[in-house]
């Protein structure tokens, strides 16, 4: 058994503050827990499913991928061992923090932690309430969204997160960014969400290149998108994916990071051919200047 899906994300952010505004009024997540060093937020039946701790990287500081059972666990942890990653057994004290039953901790080829877990704890008796009417996250099965990471060797982070981790590749994309620069990226699921997880070598300082929440509807989406664009702070405009068919726009965090938020992908079929594309959108997801 392989990883299912992504549990969790955790970024390290120089402003709290602004980050508990930012997901609660921007994203229309709920606020779990809160203190100057750290907020934690919910988007579903989950306890929390993104943290923000303060420090000043102002970028990713780890996902957490759920597994099934503790057998699981233990079959990741063999898979990640045989292919020479270190694991920790994390104790008591960062699994009831995490609130999961079991909890192992390694690195990537590049020092990105990666945590996997089972046994999340649901919150039924306090159903999700978006402080701004999101009708709903897709969740469940699929997990959290997904995640984009700038990785300097491509070769390495195949090797770990489809040999150690599981993930499955899904496409590849050649995109274009401007006049001589083509980007490559990378594309992988491990559940019905098209894709958990991608990378490429992008450009820019930090390795976070965007993280993915998607909603039960459009307008949820329309609705995000004027929050966003009344302040001015939208840095792809609404388009439609090539590979997940996704229509999304992306928006600036307080960390410098985008947030993609989106509606309507296609599912991964029980049978999938790894294909490839020239191009990210079938239209839209213009870069806009930053304000
Ligand atoms: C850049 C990019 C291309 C295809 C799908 C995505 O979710 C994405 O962020
Ligand atoms: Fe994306």
């Amino acid at each position: 058994m392989s990883i299912q899906r992504l549990g969790y994300m955790g970024f390290e952010v120089a402003d709290v503050p602004a980050w508990r505004s930012f997901v609660t009024s921007k994203l229309g997540a709920m606020e779990a827990s809160a203190n100057e060093a750290e907020a934690t937020f919910r988007i579903d039946s989950r306890t929390w499913r993104l943290s923000v701790s303060k420090g000043t990287a102002d970028d990713y500081l780890f996902a957490g991928y759920e597994v099934d059972s503790e057998k699981g666990l233990q079959e990741v942890k063999e898979s990640l061992e045989a292919h020479g990653v270190a694991v920790k057994v994390e104790g008591r004290e960062l699994a009831a923090k995490r609130g999961v039953l079991g909890l192992i901790s390694c690195s990537d080829p590049f020092g990105n932690r990666v945590e996997v877990y089972y046994g999340g704890t649901e919150l039924f008796e306090r159903p999700f309430a978006s402080p701004t009417g999101v009708t709903g996250f897709q969740t469940g099965d699929q997990g959290i969204g997904h995640y984009v990471l700038s990785v300097p060797d491509v070769d390495a982070a195949l090797a770990f997160y489809t040999k150690g981790l599981g993930l499955q590749l899904a496409d590849v994309i050649d995109w274009t960014v401007g006049e001589g620069m083509t980007l490559t990226v990378y594309f992988f699921y491990c559940n019905g969400r098209h894709h958990t997880f991608a990378f490429g070598k992008l450009p820019g300082p930090k390795k976070l290149h965007h993280f993915m929440l998607q909603t039960n509807s459009m307008d949820d989406v329309g609705l995000a998108y004027d929050r966003f664009d009344a302040e001015r702070a939208i840095v792809m405009t609404l388009g439609r994916h090539t590979n997940d068919h996704m229509v999304s726009f992306y928006g600036a965090t307080p960390s410098g990071f985008a947030v993609e938020y989106g509606w309507g992908a296609r599912e991964m079929p029980p049978r999938w051919s790894v294909v490839r594309y020239d191009r990210i959108s079938i239209w839209g997801h213009k870069f806009q200047p930053p304000a």
